[in-house]
């Protein structure tokens, strides 16, 4: 199997509300719409960013159906499916394949800190459920497991795991897990503040929790890398960070502030489900305008 299909910018999806909410259909359609017209390559689905925690199974599904109906055959979709149980991440995981999705994904176990026997075989049931590709899902800042080299020796050897999407922070981990992978196996970055740096050392595509409020700088930047514009690439990944931070200083989740700069920049998919706070106040006044205008200028910036 060619994983050359996986390379690209790879939003991870955000989850879709109506104003009571409750998941949209016509707002994740929309969502859907907006980044395929950026020119993204694929779509992330029900991961961190599709706030997968705080939803139950039959509207994880709905989000899964809804993304499939609209961008199949049109993005790479990865369905993310680690759930709390086993049981759910295997029903999730066969309803991904009905559904047609090209890969999934999950996190290893959360809440009890299990054996990295217990790890190995929840993401081996996973795999065992479906004939699709998977891709590891390491993001020690959320699950407090760390993927060791070890377990990840042994993982690959299951021909279904393709890949890994890397989160953790430092860029010697991608580095080391694409060495162990080899050539035919892609590694994702992870942390969006070190996108450039993360392809320069080995990751060869990304899927991020920012992309989606700016996908023109993170298209950018990998054009920059591509061609070897270095200058380029660690200037637009500057303005990047400051971004993120902005997002990150607001007085409600990031997720929220992204949400209420993407209705600006002209696309709803409502707020954010607690305990996730939304942003209020003159942070939702000013700051949001003032963070939209700073994506237009960081765009302004890199026409050429
Ligand atoms: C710890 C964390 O949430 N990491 C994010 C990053 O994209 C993150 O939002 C970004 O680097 C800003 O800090 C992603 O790796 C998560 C992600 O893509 C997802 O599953 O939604």
């Amino acid at each position: 199997m060619t994983v050359e299909k996986f390379k690209g910018i790879i939003p991870a999806f955000y989850a879709c509300y109506d104003e009571t909410g409750d998941v949209s259909e016509a707002r994740t359609k929309a969502l859907c719409s907006y980044l395929f017209d950026k020119g993204v390559q694929g779509l992330y689905v029900g991961g961190s960013s599709g706030e997968c925690i705080y939803q139950n199974l039959e509207e994880r599904k709905a989000t899964l159906k809804y993304v499939a109906e609209s961008m199949k055959g049109k993005l790479i979709l990865i369905a993310h499916v680690g759930a709390p149980s086993t049981r759910e991440s295997v029903e999730l995981a066969k309803y991904a394949e009905e559904l047609g999705y090209d890969a999934l994904s999950a996190i290893p176990p959360i809440y009890f800190k299990l054996p990295e026997s217990s790890i190995y075989k929840y993401w081996t049931s996973i795999m065992d459920a479906t004939g699709l590709p998977f891709i590891i899902y390491n993001i020690p800042q959320t699950t407090g497991y760390n993927l060791s080299l070890n377990l990840f020796g042994k993982l690959i050897e299951n021909k279904k795991v393709i890949g890994v999407k890397n989160s953790s922070m430092p860029a010697l981990d991608i580095e080391r897990f694409k060495a162990a992978g080899g050539e035919n196996f892609i590694v994702f970055n992870g942390p969006d503040e070190q996108y450039v740096s993360g392809r320069l050392i080995g990751a060869d595509a990304g899927i991020g929790g920012t992309y989606a409020a700016m996908p023109e700088l993170y298209l950018k930047a990998e054009q920059y890398v591509s061609t070897g514009n270095f200058a380029k690439a660690r200037s637009i990944q500057k303005d990047i960070n400051d971004l993120i931070i902005a997002l990150c200083s607001l007085n409600g989740n990031m997720y929220s502030a992204i949400k209420e700069v993407l209705k600006l920049r002209g696309v709803n998919v409502g707020s954010v489900r607690g305990p996730l706070e939304p942003v209020t106040g003159d942070d939702l006044e000013t700051k949001i305008p003032a963070i939209r205008d700073m994506i237009d200028a960081a765009i302004a910036k890199y026409q050429d």
